[in-house]
This record gives structure tokens, C-alpha cells and sequence, in this order.
């Protein structure tokens, strides 16, 4: 297939005007072809009249027909081939096995979201009957199903550039619902993105769906980002990246006339908790799995270990031994874009800085452009309680390691933290009682607790939550993974007194959809 260059406006590729941009692969540093055209406000415009166009037939289409699309486009992303791959390696400086594996998880991605529309249990239908002789008063026959918000913007991120991307979770999610989707293609791999953007607007059309169901759009700077989100025809927003990038929308999104919600996956430092009997049993083990977890993908994980919390002794010193052992011997990598490269470098070099902080380790030298290594900081409870600046997230593979003097010193430094994707903890069963005490403050911290793993990996299934309390996310009620996802998307309409044939088929007497509803508090398929 291709590459243009060109955005894809429903059915209609068009180069954009304002000004031009290319790849770059971080590898090497070279610009790759072709130059891309950027949008701007006619292209926002016309991607966003198209959506609103085509979300009332979007909406209403049959759940088999809904799935049917969602199987198309990861049928067609598979069909794509090596050239997907070729392209997003060069982009994003990714190896070939990771994102071989982001392409599984995104086609898996996709099926999953498919079951579940056929499944239909979103539209959680409920039905309240009329009791016309109830008394003092009678009570109206009222019925509740859920319907997608509308048009949605996605902005792919740069971290994983095919499962956060442009057919990613967001996209996923939102088409599941039901909205069509415009998506603003992150700038660091335009060329994946206009290769996943025309297998989706093949499965627009061979599924027989308006064009508007999906456009991609790219810009040169902010302005197209925030055209999008303030646009009145959008009505939800999905988000990764940047706390700065996130809070900007936030804030577009906020002072429209009509705000809308913003789903945004922002920072997060991950802490994991060293048990003292896990210590004990595992030091060398837990040093290790640690630094394989930190290192990942160049450590541009949102789920990276960025803290670590062990009691002070003999014990964590033998996890530092082995940590800094495998950091040591740990080889520089490539990071996504020289921005963030140069992010990573200055957030390494001020917390090298700090009196507060020791240099650990670092890893290997670094051998070509836009590498990066990977660095192991340490710093005490009480240093780390006095400078909110320790906590800042720095995205690529740096983790500090906070030693405590006590299990409650832990739990003090667990209460001043910020919202977190996950918490972990490294425990054997002689910590239970330190965990079960730990607990409700991670509940309160994080959307994710784990126990003897790491946080890197996200499943995607029902039950996951990748989301959690500010600043890891804008809304701590949601996921941006799993199958829950669906529910960013959707609100509730209730129907009072409306007559039979006007109904949606969804909360009909007969059930014809053969929905799971809750009918008079009863939850059964009748
Ligand atoms: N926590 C995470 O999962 C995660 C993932 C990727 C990047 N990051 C962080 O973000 C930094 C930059 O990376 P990035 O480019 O991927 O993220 P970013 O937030 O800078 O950009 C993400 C997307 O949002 C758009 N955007 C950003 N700021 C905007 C604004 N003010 N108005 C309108 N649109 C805006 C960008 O054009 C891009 O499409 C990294 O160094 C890292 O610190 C975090
Ligand atoms: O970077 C954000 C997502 C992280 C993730 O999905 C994973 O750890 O697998």
C-alpha cells in the first residue's frame, strides 16, 4: 500500500495546505518520504460535518452490522502485511517483535469490541412497567437504554503507534459505541497512521457505512488539535500523551459553549512496593524482573516502575545489587521522537542534579542518534516527601527508588502520591498483614493493584482498568483498555410513556433483540 501523504476526510484523500511535515526515524535521524500536508480548520470542519452526518445511521446499525465492521478493520490491518510494520519500525525505532505483538493486540483488540457489540449487554436496557393503580400515584412506564454521545476525536499517541493509535483502544471503544470517529494522527508516525486510516475507510465502505464513520487528520502544531476538541460537533475526546498536551484540551474541551467530556491518559509513575519478606526471600530475582520491566520498549511504557519503595537493610540492598547489575549491563535504546529523547535526558539530568538523589546506575553508552540510557536513582522517605518535583513522571526507562525506614514510612509516602495507572506489590505470605494494611490507600491511589508482577503488559480483556485518579487520567471512572471502555462513550436516554411502536427495539416489549434487561428489578432475556 502507498503512503501519500494525504488525510483522509471520509471517503476523500486530501493533501493539506498548512505547511508540511515528515517522519523521522529516531534511529537513524533521517526525515523519511513522503512529506505529509497539514490540515486546518476547513479539514476539521469537513471531517467533523461528515461525522455528525453520519452518526444518526451509525448509530442505529444493526449489532451484528457493527461488529461485522469492526472485524473488517482488523482483518484489513492484518491485510496490510509486512509494509505495517516495515513503516512503524522505521517511524518509532520499535523492534519488530514488539510491534508485531502491538499488531496482535490491536486485531484482538478490535475482535474483542466486536463480541461485545453482538453481545449487546451495553446497552444495559432496564424497564420499569407501568403500575397504574398504584398508590397515591400511579407510576408512568419508564424504560432506559443506552446510545453513543456522538462524534468522537482520538489523538493517537506516540508510545505505542498501533494499539493507542489510530484504529488503538479509543478508536475501538468509540465505534463499538457507536460514534464515528475523527482522529488526529500523532505527528511521529504519519505514515502508519495514513496505512491503518485507509484500512478503516475500506471497512467504511465495504460494510456499507457512511464515510463519515471515520476521518483522520494531521497538523503541523496545536492549532488542529484544538480546533477538533472545540468543535461543537464533537462530543467526546480520547487522549494519550502529555500531562501539559492533556491539560490543554482539557481545558479547550471545558470552555466550549457545550463542554464535553475528556477521556485523557496523562502521567503516572507506577510505584511498586518491596514487601519485607519478599525482600528477604527474592532480592536478586525481584532486581532483575524489575529492570526487564523498567527497559521495556526503552522504558515508554505508561506503566513503567518509575518508583520503587523497600524498607531500608541488608535485603534491599541485595535488590540494589542486582538491580544495578542488570541496569549496568543494560543496552541504550532508541526513543520514539528526539522530543522525547531530549525529555527523557533533561528529566534524567535534573533528578541527577538533585542534592536529594543518588545515582544508582546508568546503562550502557549510548551508540546513535536519539538513544537513550537507561538510569537508577535513589533517595530517602523523607527527602522524597519534601520535593513534590520527585514525583514528576520522566517517560523513558529512569526509576527512584525511595528507601523507607519503616513499613509506615511506606504507607505515609503511598499517601502523598499522585494518581496512578497501577500500584504493585512484591509480597510473600508473611507480608499479608503489611499489604492488607496498605490496600485501601492504593485503592484510593491507583486504578490498578498488582501483586508479584510488573505493571508493563496491560491485558486486554473485561475486567481491566488502565486508568486511575488524576493526573494518571482526567476521569478516574473509566478505562482506556478493556472492554469497559465502551462505557466513555455512551449515556443514558429514558423513555416515560412513549408509545409501543415508537420504542427502540432495545427496550420493546417481546424483547426482539434477545438482550440480558433489567425488567421490574428483575435482571433475566425476557
Ligand atoms: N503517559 C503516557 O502514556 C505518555 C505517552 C506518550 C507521551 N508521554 C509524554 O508526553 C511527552 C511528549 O510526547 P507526545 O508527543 O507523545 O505527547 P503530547 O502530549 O505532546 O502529544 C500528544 C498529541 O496531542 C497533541 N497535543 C499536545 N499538546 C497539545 C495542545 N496543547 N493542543 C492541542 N493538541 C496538543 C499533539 O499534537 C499530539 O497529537 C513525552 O516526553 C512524555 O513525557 C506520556
Ligand atoms: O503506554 C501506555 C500503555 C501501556 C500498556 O498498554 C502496557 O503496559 O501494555
Amino acid at each position: 500500500m502507498t503512503i501519500t501523504g494525504e488525510m483522509l476526510i471520509g471517503a476523500q484523500a486530501h493533501r493539506g495546505g498548512e505547511g508540511e511535515f515528515r517522519a523521522v526515524d529516531p534511529a537513524s535521524g533521517e526525515a523519511l518520504e513522503p512529506a505529509f500536508g497539514g490540515g486546518g480548520a476547513a479539514e476539521v470542519d469537513r471531517a467533523c460535518v461528515l461525522a455528525r452526518a453520519a452518526f444518526d445511521v451509525f448509530r442505529e446499525t444493526g449489532l451484528d452490522q457493527r461488529a461485522t465492521f469492526l472485524e473488517t478493520v482488523a482483518r484489513n490491518i492484518l491485510d496490510i502485511g509486512d509494509d505495517l510494520i516495515d513503516r512503524a519500525m522505521a517511524e518509532s525505532g520499535l523492534p519488530r517483535a514488539r510491534l508485531e505483538g502491538e499488531r496482535g493486540r490491536t486485531v484482538g483488540q478490535l475482535r474483542l469490541f466486536a463480541q461485545v457489540v453482538r453481545e449487546g449487554g451495553w446497552i444495559e436496557p432496564r424497564i420499569d412497567p407501568a403500575m397504574p393503580d398504584r398508590k397515591p400515584l400511579p407510576r408512568p412506564d419508564i424504560r432506559q437504554r443506552h446510545i453513543p454521545l456522538g462524534p468522537v476525536a482520538v489523538f493517537g499517541a506516540s508510545n505505542f503507534p498501533l494499539a493507542f493509535s489510530v484504529a488503538g483502544g479509543d478508536t475501538a471503544s468509540a465505534f463499538a459505541a457507536g460514534c464515528p470517529v475523527v482522529v488526529k494522527g500523532h505527528g511521529a508516525h504519519p505514515g502508519t497512521s495514513e496505512l491503518v486510516g485507509r484500512a478503516i475507510r475500506a471497512a467504511v465502505a465495504s460494510c456499507g457505512l457512511p464515510e463519515g464513520v471515520f476521518s483522520l487528520l494531521f497538523g503541523t502544531g496545536n492549532e488542529i488539535g484544538t480546533a477538533l476538541v472545540a468543535d461543537p460537533r464533537i462530543k467526546a475526546v480520547g487522549f494519550t500523551g502529555s500531562r501539559r498536551g492533556g491539560l490543554a484540551l482539557m481545558e479547550v474541551a471545558a470552555r466550549r459553549p457545550e463542554p464535553i467530556p475528556v477521556y485523557a491518559e496523562m502521567s503516572s509513575i507506577n510505584p511498586v512496593f518491596l514487601m519485607p519478606a519478599a525482600l528477604a526471600s527474592r532480592a536478586e530475582a525481584l532486581g532483575k524482573g524489575f529492570v526487564a520491566s523498567l527497559t521495556m520498549g526503552a522504558g515508554q511504557f505508561c506503566t513503567n516502575p518509575g518508583i520503587l519503595l523497600g524498607v531500608e537493610g541488608p535485603d534491599l540492598d541485595r535488590f540494589v545489587a542486582a538491580a544495578v547489575e542488570a541496569l549496568g549491563g543494560s543496552a541504550a535504546s532508541t526513543m520514539l521522537t528526539p522530543g522525547i529523547h531530549a525529555a527523557y535526558d533533561s528529566g534524567v539530568a535534573k533528578l541527577a542534579a538533585s542534592g536529594a538523589v543518588t545515582t544508582l546506575a546508568r546503562g550502557m553508552a549510548c551508540s546513535g542518534p536519539n538513544q537513550a540510557q537507561a538510569a537508577f536513582f535513589t533517595t530517602t522517605a523523607d527527602a522524597f516527601l519534601a520535593d513534590t518535583g520527585l514525583q514528576e513522571e520522566v517517560f523513558g526507562a529512569a526509576s527512584l527508588l525511595i528507601r523507607c525506614g519503616d513499613a509506615a514510612a511506606m504507607k505515609t509516602v503511598a499517601e502523598r502520591l499522585e494518581g496512578q495507572l497501577t500500584a504493585t506489590v512484591q509480597m510473600d505470605a508473611e507480608d499479608k498483614a503489611a499489604v492488607a494494611a496498605l490496600i485501601p490507600t492504593l485503592e484510593r491511589k491507583a486504578g490498578r493493584i498488582l501483586a508479584n508482577g510488573w505493571p508493563t503488559g496491560v491485558e486486554v480483556c473485561h475486567a481491566m482498568v488502565h486508568g486511575g485518579p488524576f493526573p494518571a487520567t482526567s476521569d478516574p471512572r473509566s478505562t482506556s483498555v478493556g472492554t469497559l471502555a465502551i462505557r466513555r462513550f455512551l449515556r443514558p436516554v429514558c423513555y416515560q410513556d412513549i408509545p409501543a411502536d415508537l420504542l427502540p427495539e432495545a427496550v420493546r416489549d417481546g424483547n426482539p433483540l434477545g438482550l440480558w434487561r433489567r425488567v421490574d428489578g428483575e435482571l433475566g432475556r425476557e
